[in-house]
């Protein structure tokens, strides 16, 4: 080797030397941070790694039914145990009520948000209420809970029907274009108008249109996300993220892109409702304004002990934006394949919705007044939970009591579970709402009659907590803010929906569903682009 050669690859083997050392170093010290936690924990059962790189998470996401996954793990290994997660790391999994129980009451101190889901969040709503954590989070909370409450929503749900008096005007003169009584109409976009709209003017009285077929930014971003593909880039910076999530923010993958393009149509969104409010209350006494918007106004004001800074106020703008819009509309289009699988039940509760002579139920009737539609609606939520998983880190070592004694993988028989600071644990949502041990054999059956049963729903299902025993909308202080919302929202919709048309699967009644990647994940035909779902929509005279 001449002196030029071997000075040209001086540098190179240089940075080289660095980076091995580097990647060295963090292996080194991620084996003694794992000795250091196996050594306080529980010897837990786990099903064999697939891939250092990936762990169970690539074949886990990409499976149609993850809850089906997780039900025969708990099966094999007790209902707590690990999977292996990228990098080597683990995930405990929770299936036991007790320890459900106590991982949500401890939510926000005890278990926090990853770092990566920390920075996910803030990049796509900023930090409100859905980012912050312990005490900020509570302040948080408080300034936001009386805007939710029964009363408020009570004088909210006249908006509810309107927008889904709005889908009638427009389906109607679909339908009467066809020159016949029925009309191919993709649901699942109408569904997402409706919720968008009715936050808009529900939280912040601003009407986005989109019932109207006004063009919306806010609903064309999120659209965008269910067409993305998954790609090399996306897939690797994820894995190096989850490591490295400081890293993963900065690089500009399709997905980020989309993230930056939703931010700036929110926060444009956010900037003018913002000022209007502020020049509309101006002549106004602000201690009577309980609206969304008013409530959040007013904890900006200096006077409030709720202080809210300004980017907490857009925030959680963003937040009732991002949370209302896309949950309700994919629980909404949900019921709808749902009731189109089950035409008796469709049927069923027409027949209760019938008792409807002139008017619209008020939010009482609505709450209480129709017993079969409260069931369909709390089957649908079972089944289909659009979060399917709860996933923290916790941030001291813990000690996790359980209903039922767990063997361990050693032999012992335990009846609590020790974990180390630093765990990642996950709750399963979509398994404990539908896990046969649960709910009976019957489980994964859309059965709304279940609801109705003279004894309730199954003792097994009474242990766990959260709304009607169901996980859709958590449980402790992250317990969904906006269920009392949803539910007069979902109510309100598809009783109107159901006492004017019927419904059938454009292709029939085998017609395949699957879910469809987008923020959440939604239904979708299977085989078919995007998350759309085509229903042959039938006026009832
Ligand atoms: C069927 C519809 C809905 C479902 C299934 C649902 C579910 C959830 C879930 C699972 C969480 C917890 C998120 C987490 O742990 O990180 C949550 C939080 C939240 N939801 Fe909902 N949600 C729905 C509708 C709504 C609506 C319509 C609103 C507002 C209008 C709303 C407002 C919120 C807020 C503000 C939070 C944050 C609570 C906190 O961090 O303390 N949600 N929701």
């Amino acid at each position: 080797m001449d002196w030029s050669t071997y000075n040209a690859a001086l540098p190179t083997v240089g940075v080289v030397n660095a980076l091995g050392a580097l990647i060295g170093l963090w292996v080194v010290y991620a084996i003694a941070q794992h000795m250091r936690r196996r050594a306080h924990c529980t010897p837990l059962a786990s099903p064999p790694n697939p891939s250092f790189l990936f762990g169970i998470g690539r074949s886990l996401f990409k499976h149609p039914d993850p809850a089906a996954v997780y039900e025969q793990w708990a099966e094999k290994y007790g209902s707590v145990f690990r999977i292996p997660a990228t990098l080597g790391y683990s995930r405990v999994v929770l299936c036991d009520p007790k320890a459900i129980q106590h991982f949500y009451s401890h939510e926000t101190f005890l278990y926090q948000q990853t770092t990566l889901t920390k920075q996910s969040i803030e990049s796509l709503v900023g930090r409100g209420v859905l980012w912050a954590e312990g005490e900020s989070h509570k302040r948080q909370r408080k300034a936001l809970t009386p805007a939710f409450s029964n009363a408020a929503i009570r004088r909210l749900t006249y908006i509810f029907f309107d927008s889904a008096y709005k889908i009638k005007t427009a389906w109607d003169s679909i339908i009467a274009a066809e020159g016949d009584d029925s009309a191919i109409i993709e649901v699942q976009a109408w569904m997402n108008h409706v919720s968008l709209d009715s936050i808009g003017i529900a939280g912040f009285s601003h009407d986005f249109g989109t019932l109207h077929g006004k063009h919306s930014t806010v609903a064309e971003t999120f659209d965008s996300f269910s067409s993305l593909k998954p790609t090399l880039i996306g897939v690797a910076v994820f894995i190096v993220g989850l490591a490295f999530p400081r890293v993963m923010m900065r690089i500009p993958t399709a997905f980020r892109m989309l993230v930056k393009q939703l931010n700036a149509s929110m926060s444009e969104v956010a900037d003018d409702l913002l000022a209007n409010t502020r020049k509309e209350s101006e002549g106004e006494d602000k201690a009577e304004d309980k609206s969304i918007i008013g409530l959040l106004v007013k904890a900006e004001s200096n006077q409030s002990d709720l202080h809210m800074s300004q980017d907490e106020v857009m925030a959680q703008m963003k937040v009732l934006i991002l949370a209302g819009y896309e949950t309700t509309s994919i629980s909404l289009t949900w019921c709808l394949v749902e009731l189109c699988k089950k035409p008796e039940i469709q049927a069923k509760l027409r027949s209760e919705l019938s008792q409807i002579s002139s008017g619209d139920p008020t939010w009482d009737q609505l709450t209480n007044g129709f017993p079969y539609l409260d069931a369909v609606v709390h089957e649908t939520l079972r089944l289909h939970p659009p979060l399917g998983e709860t996933t923290r880190i916790a941030t001291e070592d813990a000690i996790i009591p359980l209903s039922t004694p767990l063997k361990t993988p050693t032999g012992t028989v335990v009846d609590n579970v020790s974990i180390a600071k630093g765990d990642i644990v996950t709750v399963p949502i979509h398994l404990m709402n539908s896990w046969p041990e649960i709910w009976g054999p019957d489980a994964r059956e859309f059965n709304p009659e279940r609801w109705l049963a003279e004894d309730g729903v199954p003792k097994k299902a009474q242990e766990l907590q959260g709304h009607r025993h169901l996980l859709t909308f958590v449980d402790g202080p992250r317990i969904c803010l906006g269920r009392g919302f949803a539910l007069a929202e979902f109510k309100a919709v598809l009783s109107v929906l159901i006492r004017n048309y019927t419904f059938e699967f454009r292709d029939g009644p085998d017609t395949q569903i699957e879910r469809v990647r987008g923020i959440l994940p939604r239904p979708g035909v299977a085989g078919e682009k995007g998350a759309k779902i085509p229903l042959r929509v039938r006026r009832l005279e």
